[in-house]
């Protein structure tokens, strides 16, 4: 009687919060803004990309035309940035983003929590929140506990992958 010998699958694979997260990390390397780099990857609860974005200027304003200044107060770039977050959810191409996640490398300001609110997420997974202090994110923390949204700190595992390009 013969038995078959059947191949271990690889064990050392990613998570699928270690994707998520590193598509987002990977897609704020695409951002202009010589400060911060923000991505974002929306994610159905069935674990399939929906949509990706970072911080950027909107379509057809030139990056190079538009300041990237941020202490100037008579022109600056938050006059003209659209977040990482808002991004993804304008970028989706499908039909409803209702019951979806939303991974991101910076806290979400209150501006993106009400697209995110409006948008039907319910998860956000944030790995910095190097602007908790401010009045944005602790109102952007209050609308999405007020309307259910889940918050999720991201867990890093300190994989460190390394991809040539
Ligand atoms: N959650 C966020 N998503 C984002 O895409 N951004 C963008 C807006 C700016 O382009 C940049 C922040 O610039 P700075 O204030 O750290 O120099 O990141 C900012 C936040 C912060 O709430
Ligand atoms: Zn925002």
């Amino acid at each position: 009687m013969s038995r078959e010998v059947i191949m271990a699958k690889r064990s050392d694979y990613i998570s699928w919060d270690e994707y998520f997260m590193g598509v987002a990390i990977l897609a704020a390397q695409r951002s202009k803004d010589p400060n911060t780099q923000v991505g974002a990857c929306i994610v159905s609860n069935d674990n399939k990309i929906l949509s990706i974005g970072y911080n950027g200027m909107p379509l057809n304003c030139s990056d190079d035309d538009f300041t990237w200044e941020r202490d100037t107060a008579d022109d600056n770039k938050y006059f003209y940035t659209v977040h990482s977050e808002l991004n993804a959810i304008l970028n989706y191409r499908g039909g409803s983003l209702e019951g979806s996640k939303i991974y991101v490398t910076l806290f979400p300001c209150n501006e993106c929590a009400k697209a995110i609110i409006q948008s039907g997420i319910k998860a956000v997974i944030y790995r910095d929140d190097l602007y908790k202090d401010t009045k944005e994110v602790k109102a952007s923390k209050r609308m999405l506990k007020t309307a259910g949204v889940d918050i999720i700190e991201y867990q890093s595992t300190d994989r460190v992958l390394e991809i040539t390009l």
